[in-house]
């Protein structure tokens, strides 16, 4: 997306980033921080997502706890928000339905949904994906091994060249557990919290 400081119909351009964060991590930080100082972004919200339909509940922390940790990662930064919006809607929760009832309940706002490269490759298996597809802007960063492959007519679907520390919350869980010093990858307010 490029810089710019009009807004379409003067509403705030709010990136939508939401995740299992099981937990938050410098890999999830850094992009959204990237996509409001260079991507055009006004503020973004962290969506805890209670339970994602395609993945198992296992290992997956309190839902109030992770939603916790982002709070305590994204203290201080103005343009970050984390959201338990998602707490409220019907489990398990659909990005379609999240999308529409954030849009009724925030009529001030734009949202614009953030995704990665990998879960475009399988946006076809999401509830009403063309829906979400024609109805929302969505910006799409690379990961890696994953091709970005975008409809010409879909001006609204952008991609963006963010860079990426490609660490996952799998990752973060195994290393914990195995009692590893991993001290960098995760904000001190959020390894003291867990
Ligand atoms: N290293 C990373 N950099 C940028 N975005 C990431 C990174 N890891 C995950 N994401 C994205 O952040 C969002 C929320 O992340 P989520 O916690 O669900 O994934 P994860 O870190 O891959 O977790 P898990 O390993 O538990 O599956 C998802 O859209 C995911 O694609
Ligand atoms: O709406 C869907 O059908 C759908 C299918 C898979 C994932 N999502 C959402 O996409 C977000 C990121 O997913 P993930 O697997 O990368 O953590 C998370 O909020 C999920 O609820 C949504």
């Amino acid at each position: 997306m490029e810089e710019t400081t009009v807004k379409e119909n003067n509403k705030l351009k709010t990136g939508i980033f939401s995740g299992s964060f099981n937990p938050v991590h410098i890999g999830h930080l850094a992009l959204a921080n990237w996509l409001c100082e260079f991507a055009g972004l006004d503020e973004l919200w962290f969506v805890i997502t209670p339970h994602n339909p395609l993945k198992k509940r296992d290992d997956l922390m309190d839902d109030r706890l992770r939603l916790e940790l982002v709070e305590a990662a994204i203290a201080g930064y103005p343009k970050f928000k984390a959201s338990d919006f998602e707490f409220s809607l019907p489990q398990p929760t659909y990005t379609i339905d999240t999308l529409r009832a954030l849009e009724k309940t925030y009529p001030d706002r734009q949202f614009h949904f953030i995704m990665g490269a990998d879960n475009w490759a399988s946006i076809k298996r999401w509830k009403e994906s063309d829906q979400l597809i024609s109805d929302y802007p969505i910006l799409i960063y690379p990961r890696k091994g994953y091709e970005i492959q975008i409809p010409k007519d879909y001006l609204h679907i952008r991609t963006v060249d963010a860079p990426l520390i490609e660490i996952s919350s799998t990752f973060i869980r195994k290393a914990l557990k195995e009692g590893k010093d991993i001290r960098f990858f995760l904000p001190e307010a959020v390894r003291s919290l867990l």
